[in-house]
């Protein structure tokens, strides 16, 4: 397999952020990367790197071994964050006008049939629906057939059935040869498409593989949530050390209005039953999950938090009001005289 995609060592500062410290990673022809973090962990700032449209303070970014800059654009496809085409021209007429700008473009109204906008072709764009609006912008980022897409959250605002047809679009695409990376906070979206995951939280890249490699690793183990009216001792099912009952999990913990066992063999499932009726416990549903990439995600961005600030930002958030979990507020942002370096083009 051929690297199309590198990033090597790179780092860009934007004042005083750190926007990325040292990434380094390699997409081959064919694969979909995903690429996940929260909100200002650096992706669209990776993105920009790789596409060309930022300079890396240190690095480089290479696209087929060449400078992105060097590389003929007909050869990319580019869905950035934000985009706002020309709101006076009809579906239709965009694609056909970004079609025109590529020697070898692909069927425009072929395009709008494949993001699922066949019966809108006619409409402006300024009166076309998000959902809509966002289907037209993927359609012109495919519109030149590229060899190499970068998306950036492609499908928000999109209804789950569009989703779905955006996503079959991309392995599609993906099937006939297009290198994809592909930005997202819907972790649905990267563990169906994605070969492989790449997690960036603070500017550095702390994990990457396969989505199934990510969860083993670090989704934990599966975990069965009952949803009662009153809080429920654990007491009930004997603490771990000595139960009357065998309740095969490695962690039961009472919530507000849930009891939830995790690493839980689907045989506990009758036992938890029996004990919740024998204590006659009303209960309104039995959940049980998985490990997934959603898990695997917050437990490895808990863990680089924890590393940053040695704090747990899951803590954090479970507190009301949103503040710290031990009410120090050192990390609040003031807004007065604040600094706020920017980059013209952005
Ligand atoms: N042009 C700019 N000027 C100043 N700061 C910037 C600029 N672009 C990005 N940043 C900062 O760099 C950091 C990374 O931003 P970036 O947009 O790459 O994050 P992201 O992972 O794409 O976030 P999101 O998930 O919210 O889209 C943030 O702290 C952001 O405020």
């Amino acid at each position: 397999m051929t690297a199309v995609v590198e990033a090597a060592g790179l780092r860009k500062t934007y004042g005083e952020t750190v926007a990325l410290e040292d990434v380094s990673l390699s997409v081959e022809d064919g694969e979909i990367f995903g690429l996940i973090g929260p909100n200002g962990a650096g992706k669209t700032t990776l993105v920009r790197s790789l596409t060309g449209t930022t300079v890396p303070d240190a690095g480089t970014a290479r696209l087929w071994e060449r400078a992105p800059t060097a590389v003929d654009k007909g050869r990319l496809g580019v869905l950035p964050q934000e985009f706002s085409p020309p709101d006076r021209l009809s579906a239709r007429e965009l694609l056909e006008y970004y079609a025109g700008l590529y020697d070898d473009a692909r069927d425009p109204e072929r395009v709008l049939a494949d993001v699922g906008l066949a019966d809108a072709g006619e409409t402006w764009y300024e009166n076309l629906s998000g959902g809509q609006k966002r289907r037209v912008c993927v359609g012109s980022a495919i519109v030149n057939d590229p060899d190499v897409l970068f998306l950036d959250e492609p499908t928000t605002g999109i209804d789950p059935a569009g989703r779905r047809t955006v996503w079959r679009l991309i392995e599609e695409l993906a099937a006939e040869g297009t290198t994809v990376l592909l930005t997202t906070h819907d972790m649905a979206e990267a563990e169906r498409l994605a070969d492989r995951v790449g997690l960036l939280a603070d500017g550095s890249l702390v994990a990457s593989g396969p989505p199934a490699t990510l969860i083993e690793n670090h989704g934990g183990s599966s975990r069965l949530t009952v949803e009662t009216a009153t809080k429920v001792s654990t007491d009930l099912f004997g603490g771990l050390e000595d139960r009357p009952v065998e309740i095969d999990a490695t962690e039961i913990d009472a919530r507000d209005g849930s009891i939830v066992f995790e690493g839980v063999s689907p045989t506990a499932i009758e036992a938890i039953v029996d004990v919740l009726e024998a204590e006659e416990i009303g209960y309104t549903s039995l959940t049980w999950a998985e490990p997934d990439l959603e898990r695997a995600y917050l437990a490895l961005a808990d863990d680089a938090e924890v590393a940053r600030t040695g704090r747990s930002k899951s803590l954090a958030e479970a507190t009301p009001g949103g503040g710290s979990a031990d009410g120090d507020d050192t990390d609040g942002i003031g807004t007065a005289d604040r600094d706020q370096p920017t980059e013209g083009s952005r």
